[in-house]
């Protein structure tokens, strides 16, 4: 079964919202940048809210390593996932288990992409675009992703209910993440929108 990942949650009643529908994990985006950015303090009024067996990923962009300290201080998150330039090395510093995002450019030999990370739990492989570290809502070419591959897949990039079947069928994925395809508006999920991506996930 494909796990599934709701990312850019900004709101206490989305978070329940997606535990209820069936999601594996929420991502809460901890970089100031973003349109999806939570403080400290929503983080970890949306983590103290969610049921038991839901996992709490903390996203970063090149941060300090005291930044992102000083979240773990405060927001229990189970996973960090980076969507920078951090190196395996620094990625390994906080004692929980990270993903790493790659953005996907016309070319990229993605197994060597995904070995600078031998540490990671997961790659999540993401749409590229100039000047974007996630979040762009576009897909990639996903016949690029190799179909034996040593490494755990994490799809993101654009999906959405209409599209996500297509995606698993032909990349078989570790777990599907989204954010901007289950949204009302930036930061604001969709209650109907999650539902069906979640269904399309678990109708194969
Ligand atoms: O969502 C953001 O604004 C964001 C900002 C900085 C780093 C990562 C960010 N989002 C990552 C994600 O939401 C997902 O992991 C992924 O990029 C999929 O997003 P989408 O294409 O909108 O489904």
């Amino acid at each position: 079964m494909t796990r599934i990942k709701i990312c850019g949650i900004t709101r206490v009643e989305d978070a329940l919202a997606a535990a209820g529908a069936g999601a594996d994990a929420i991502g809460l985006v901890f970089h100031a940048g973003s349109p999806r950015a939570v403080s400290i303090e929503q983080a970890r009024a949306i983590v103290q809210a969610l049921p038991p067996f839901v996992t709490t990923v903390g996203l970063f962009v090149d941060a300090a390593e005291e930044t992102i300290r000083a979240v773990l201080d405060q927001v229990p998150l189970d996973l960090l996932q980076f969507h920078g330039d951090e190196p395996d090395t620094f990625c390994q510093r906080f004692a929980r288990p990270y993903i790493k995002a790659v953005r996907v450019r016309p070319g990229d030999d993605l197994d060597a992409l995904a070995a600078n990370w031998p540490g990671a739990s997961g790659i999540l492989l993401d749409s590229y675009k100039p000047g974007v570290p996630g979040g762009t809502g576009e897909t990639f070419d996903w016949s690029m992703i190799p179909a034996q591959r040593s490494w755990t897949l994490v799809l993101a990039g654009g999906l959405q209910s209409q599209n996500v079947r297509q995606a698993i069928d032909l990349t078989a994925p570790w777990a599907v993440d989204v954010s901007g395809g289950v949204e009302a508006t930036k930061g604001i999920k969709d209650i109907d929108k999650i539902n069906a991506f979640v269904h399309e996930v678990k109708r194969g």
